[in-house]
């Protein structure tokens, strides 16, 4: 009888439509929060390791024990064209878990970045070949290969409950998960939002209010508030 969920490595995952992934892939982090109802969102301590990191594609999903990376190693195989890897661990760690050696291994499986609620290490040589991080944790400290955790079960990293299959999304205003059926409608719903912002940045942009855009005078009148000339 298995007593906990470590030691195993799903390999087959369901991916999403890849033209959804592209499609959502055009929108910031704090859009696609926005269009799923505010939510999806890790804790902000998770930091792109170096500017402009941005990535967004499904999740292969990595479940570390702290002090041990060698879960990375098997998850690089079950990596297809275009995936990211999105780590949690078992307690909280900000060992160095992965470094360039690993991106350069996930790189060369069409791995497109990585997430992890962790430490990290090698970051000039990541920001050097394009290797989009995001970590809680810079960290030299290293890690060993001796203890199992699993490989696209689903995972919790920064708050955040992760499957495989679902678009982890990430920028400098932080990572939001979408739950892989709602990739497509996801998608729509931000680039709806995104016209409704257009429209409206022309409109600041012209210097009208958002007291008058919003039409927020009549309720901050309701709500008491009083304009006061001396
Ligand atoms: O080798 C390791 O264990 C982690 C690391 O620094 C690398 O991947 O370059
Ligand atoms: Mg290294």
């Amino acid at each position: 009888m298995r007593l906990n969920n470590l030691g195993i490595v799903h390999t087959k995952i369901d991916r999403p439509d890849p033209a959804d992934v592209d499609h959502l892939a055009k929108f910031g982090v704090a859009t696609i929060h926005e269009a799923m109802g505010r939510v999806g969102l890790m804790r902000p301590y998770i930091r792109p390791v170096w500017k402009g990191a941005k990535l967004c594609g499904p999740a292969v999903t990595v479940l570390l024990q702290p002090g041990d990376n060698w879960m990375f190693h098997v998850a690089a195989e079950q990596v297809q064209e275009g995936d990211v890897i999105v780590a949690g661990c078992t307690t909280e760690s900000e060992d160095g878990f992965f470094g360039d050696l690993l991106a350069t291994s996930l790189m060369s499986r069409g791995c497109k970045g990585l997430v992890i609620d962790g430490g990290v290490r090698d970051v000039e040589d990541l920001e050097a070949m394009g290797f989009p991080v995001f970590s809680r944790a810079i960290n030299a400290k290293g890690t060993v290969k001796a203890t199992l955790g699993s490989v696209n079960i689903p995972v919790v990293a920064a708050n955040a409950l992760v499957n495989p299959g679902d678009v982890v999304v990430a920028d400098v205003d932080g990572v939001v998960v979408v739950p892989r059926e709602l990739v497509g409608a996801v998608a729509d719903a931000a680039q709806k939002r995104e016209d409704n912002e257009a429209a409206k940045r022309d409109q600041f942009r012209d210097g009208v209010l958002g007291l008058d855009i919003y039409k927020m005078r009549e309720p901050l009148a309701a709500a008491g508030l009083e304009y006061v000339e001396d």
